[in-house]
């Protein structure tokens, strides 16, 4: 048998141990494998230095109640490895929370004990998180996070996570992919690409997405008779991201001030996602003051910065009448709130993007309303599809609408967020925004997942508020080191 040389057989060690990302006291182990061992054939010195420098694993998972930004109890998970025989802290990670919730999202485990924190305490979402996922978890490599987001599907067993929390399940899938990124010493966006597309067709040059930023806030976010829920500016995705983050904040501003002037100093209040929420009573009052600050601020409505809206219908819908209450006191049926919202785009032709403008279970209505207005504008499914690609399917297969509002804790896993992206991609040729929560915590992996994932848009919430804005300043990150490795 042709023998090896050293040196030849060292390089051979290399490579496995890097395929391996037996990453810690490499040449250590490797040095003493072949000094000790310079005979032995190669699979055998493999398995030895596997056993002095094995891949690092999961040893824990650690849940804890912190708070999110509405000041309610949300879980944050840390992620502890054990490399070379030490337990080390990895990653840390949160989950969101909604107000205006889909009835089909993951379950979102509460303890309900009226006592502490009106009920919204989620001690039992934690506790889960250390007894009942943590042990599955224990002694598996953190390449895949696809495998791991699997075991806690399976190890739950319900679609809706109602066994574990989705709470608890989101919070560990976040705090699980930060950890996988930090031991493959990648940014957190590549590791996740690499999770959607696999290693081997990772695609060379990444985009950032264009933020659907939200300005002016009504419905469950505000206090108001303003029933759509959001009013979001779009900046064009031609040019550079962190100059549509300037330009968008500079409307934001410009907005604060024209409501002060024309509402007075309490119309400058901000809703729940950071947007300005003051005392309106229409939709049009509201697009009309965000078009004048957007001239007022310089740019071209509808060239430069376009509107978007997240009427969130299901929250002023009447399910014994079946009708909307679209203005306060002004009933509708469900075809008069389409040729509405029909009138609507004519008045204010920069409106590019509608979200759950219909009830989340009036199909009739979202078919309609894809026919009317699907080939000139974005309309979103949110609360109708609740990131859940089963229904995804049925909505595609139905034609309901032509884009996806992705928000990873309406279903669970990142893993699952990838499927629900692939069928929006593949074929419906739709767009994806991937999405916070109203309730947030400080948390940027929704920026990672965005790019990771080549999504078109990104809806984080104002530029204000920090746990908006380390999502945007996350993006920033990202597009300074994609413009570094020439990537973007
Ligand atoms: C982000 C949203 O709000 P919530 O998190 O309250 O569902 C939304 O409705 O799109």
């Amino acid at each position: 048998m042709k023998k090896i040389s050293l040196s030849s057989k060292k390089n051979q060690l290399r490579a496995y141990v890097e395929k391996h990302k037996i990453a810690e006291k490499l040449e250590d182990a490797l040095n003493s494998c072949l000094d000790k061992l310079p005979e032995e054939p190669f699979s055998f010195l493999a398995a030895k230095l596997l056993e002095l420098a094995p891949p690092p694993v999961v040893d824990h998972l650690h849940g804890r109640q912190i708070l999110d930004s509405r000041g309610n109890p949300t879980v944050e998970v840390d992620v502890y490895c054990k490399i070379n025989g030490e337990v080390k802290l990895m990653a840390r990670s949160s989950a969101p929370s909604g107000a205006s919730t889909g009835s089909s999202e993951a379950l979102e485990l509460r303890d309900k004990d009226e006592k502490t924190y009106l009920g919204k305490g989620v001690l039992k979402a934690c506790k889960n998180v250390d007894e009942k996922i943590s042990p599955v978890l224990q002694g598996k490599e953190l390449k895949s996070l696809v495998l791991l987001d699997e075991i806690m599907c399976k190890t739950d067993g319900t679609e809706l996570k109602t066994k574990l929390g989705g709470n608890s399940i989101t919070a560990c899938s976040f705090a699980l992919a930060t950890a996988g990124a930090k031991l493959l010493d990648q940014p957190l966006f590549m590791y996740l690409a690499e999770n959607f597309y696999g290693k081997e067709n990772m695609p060379s040059k990444f985009t950032l997405p264009v933020p659907m930023v939200n300005i002016l806030n009504g419905g469950k976010h505000a206090g108001g008779k303003l029933k759509i829920q959001e009013f979001m500016i779009v900046p064009s995705k031609d040019i550079p991201f962190s100059q549509r983050l300037k330009n968008v904040t500079t409307v934001y501003h410009h907005l604060g001030k024209l409501l002060v002037k024309r509402y007075g100093v309490s119309a400058k209040n901000l809703g729940d996602e950071g947007g300005f929420a003051p005392l309106l009573d229409t939709a049009d009052e509201a697009l009309e003051a965000i078009e004048e600050a957007i001239k007022s601020a310089g740019f071209t409505v509808g060239t430069d910065i376009r509107l978007a809206m997240d009427a969130a219908a299901s929250e002023f819908y009447d399910e014994k009448t079946q009708k909307y209450e679209i203005v306060e006191g002004e009933w509708v049926t469900t075809e008069e709130l389409v040729d509405w919202w029909v009138a609507l785009v004519e008045r204010h032709p920069a409106i590019c993007s509608i979200e759950d403008g219909l009830h989340e279970t009036d199909y009739k209505g979202w078919i309609s309303m894809q026919e009317k207005l699907g080939d000139k504008i974005m309309l979103v499914m949110d609360d109708v599809t609740t990131s859940n690609p089963r229904l995804i399917k049925q909505g595609i297969e139905e034609k309901w609408a032509n884009s996806l509002l992705l928000k990873i804790n309406q279903i669970g896993t990142i893993m699952e967020g990838f499927e629900a992206v692939r069928l929006i991609h593949n074929e419906l040729q739709g767009n994806v925004i991937v999405s916070h929560r109203s309730g947030e915590t400080t948390n940027s992996v929704i920026a990672d997942l965005a790019v990771g994932v080549g999504a078109g848009y990104i809806k984080t919430g104002a530029t204000a508020r920090g746990e908006r804005t380390c999502k945007y300043n996350r993006l920033l990150q990202i597009e300074e080191y994609l413009i570094s490795k020439e990537m973007l």
